[in-house]
């Protein structure tokens, strides 16, 4: 029986979406632009990387060809040397929300016709009954933050009071979120956990995708940095998707990353959490090394998006490409015969863009095998073509949306 390892580059949009006028994301191109960025000299940094922009595997998969798809126009240093040896194209989203799990759930099968809640570009931002509740359920001396804001910043901004005063720092973004960044030891990361538990519940009613957990650690003389210990706190998803039905069909599942999070735990398998793209990739290979016949793994690698793209960091986004393209052959390498690999990414999040949140954004499908189609795809109509396209390969039934170009 054949098996499918799913690798989702988050945030690594290709552009062209009709609809981002309606996200105020008109002409984001997250690989396009990191590529005339790089072509310009501006993807250069000291000790990192410089020059064009060098994906030669990605780009022998056909992933130019997907961008000049999307965009109509070839990112420099992207055109392919011969055929494609992937099946290529992009993926059109048609959820609401421009989000991980919007992303995540829609590839699965599950595209979102519902309206999340979000929070307003006000200060405050969160309405004074669910700070208020908060408060007084967590037993809090107060918030601070309570505002749209870049996680990074807000901890310089506001890390030194928090660790003064015991407030946590809350706050959000264009994304249907509720973030608590809170100090690891001043204030307690399982105290920190408590308290997003709390939120989570407080937020149901709102219709609030996720609450996430911002740990750090630091001080104001050196500055607050985050840790691996972020935990997402998901609505689950209101219907099946491509999990629940492997689930009832006894397959081998293993979700490495922030997978389990985004399903809130629900048909997500083995689980398994490393920190950083290098790791969570080494695991998803080691995984599907060992995967039995007609399994899945799901992996999730999340610095393109959270390290570089947030920070709209070009050189960082970059070399984060280059990295991963350099580990294509290992993944060429564990596909036996009859295996299906297939790439592809939740959202963008262009970091030559204005201020730091996602960008509504085609997606680049990338999907390969030893005896596996190769050719354009074209523009699939939702993201959910993929989780079709796997269920049909892995031969169980199909997500309720989606259509397989198998
Ligand atoms: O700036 P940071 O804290 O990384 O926040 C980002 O992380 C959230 C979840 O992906 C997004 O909504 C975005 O705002
Ligand atoms: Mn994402
Ligand atoms: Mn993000």
């Amino acid at each position: 029986m054949p098996r499918a390892i799913l690798i989702v580059l988050d945030s690594v949009g290709i552009g062209g979406a009709s609809d981002a006028a309606a996200y105020g994301d008109t002409g984001a191109d997250t690989l396009g632009h990191i590529a005339e960025a790089c072509a310009r000299g501006e993807g250069d940094r000291v000790g990192l990387r410089e020059g064009m922009l060098h994906l030669p595997n990605l780009v022998a998969l056909g992933l130019g060809r997907a961008c000049e798809a999307s965009t109509g126009r070839m990112p420099p240093n992207l055109d392919p040397i011969g055929e494609p040896a992937a099946a290529y194209g992009y993926g059109i989203e048609t959820s609401r929300g421009k989000d991980t799990p919007s992303g995540h759930w829609e590839i699965l099968g599950l595209p979102v016709a519902f309206d999340w809640g979000y929070f307003p570009d006000s200060r405050p931002a969160f309405p004074p009954e669910l700070t208020e509740a908060l408060i007084r359920e967590a037993g809090l001396p107060g918030i601070l933050g309570d505002r749209h804001a870049s996680g990074t910043a807000i901890i310089e901004a506001f890390g030194a009071e928090h660790v003064r005063t015991g407030r946590p720092i809350c706050y959000t973004s264009a994304d249907s979120v509720l973030q608590i960044a809170a100090h690891e030891e001043a204030f307690g990361l399982d105290r920190l956990y408590d308290l997003c538990l709390t939120a989570r519940r407080l937020c149901d009613p709102l219709r609030i995708g996720r609450v996430i957990a911002r740990p750090f650690v630091g001080d104001e003389g050196t500055g607050f940095t985050r840790t691996a210990n972020r935990r997402d706190y998901a609505t689950p998803p209101p219907e099946d998707t491509l999990l629940d039905i492997l689930a009832r069909e006894g397959r081998a599942v293993t979700t490495v990353g922030k997978i389990g999070d985004i399903f809130a735990h629900r048909a997500t398998g083995r689980e398994i959490k490393p920190h950083g793209n290098d790791a969570c990739l080494d695991a998803a290979l080691e995984a599907f090394r060992a995967l039995p016949d007609g399994g899945l793994v799901f992996v999730n690698l999340v610095d393109f998006d959270t390290e570089f793209g947030h920070r709209r960091d070009v050189p960082g986004y970059a070399a984060a490409l280059e990295a991963f393209d350099a580990r294509i052959p290992e993944i060429w390498e564990v596909l036996g015969a009859g295996d299906l690999a297939v790439v592809t990414a939740d959202h963008g999040n262009d970091p030559t863009w204005r201020g730091t949140d996602h960008t509504r954004e085609h997606t680049p499908i990338l999907a390969f095998g030893r005896d596996t189609p190769r050719g354009a795809l074209g523009g699939r109509s939702s993201l959910a073509d993929i989780g079709a396209t796997v269920a049909r390969h892995l031969g169980v039934p199909a997500p309720r949306h989606g259509r397989s170009w198998l």
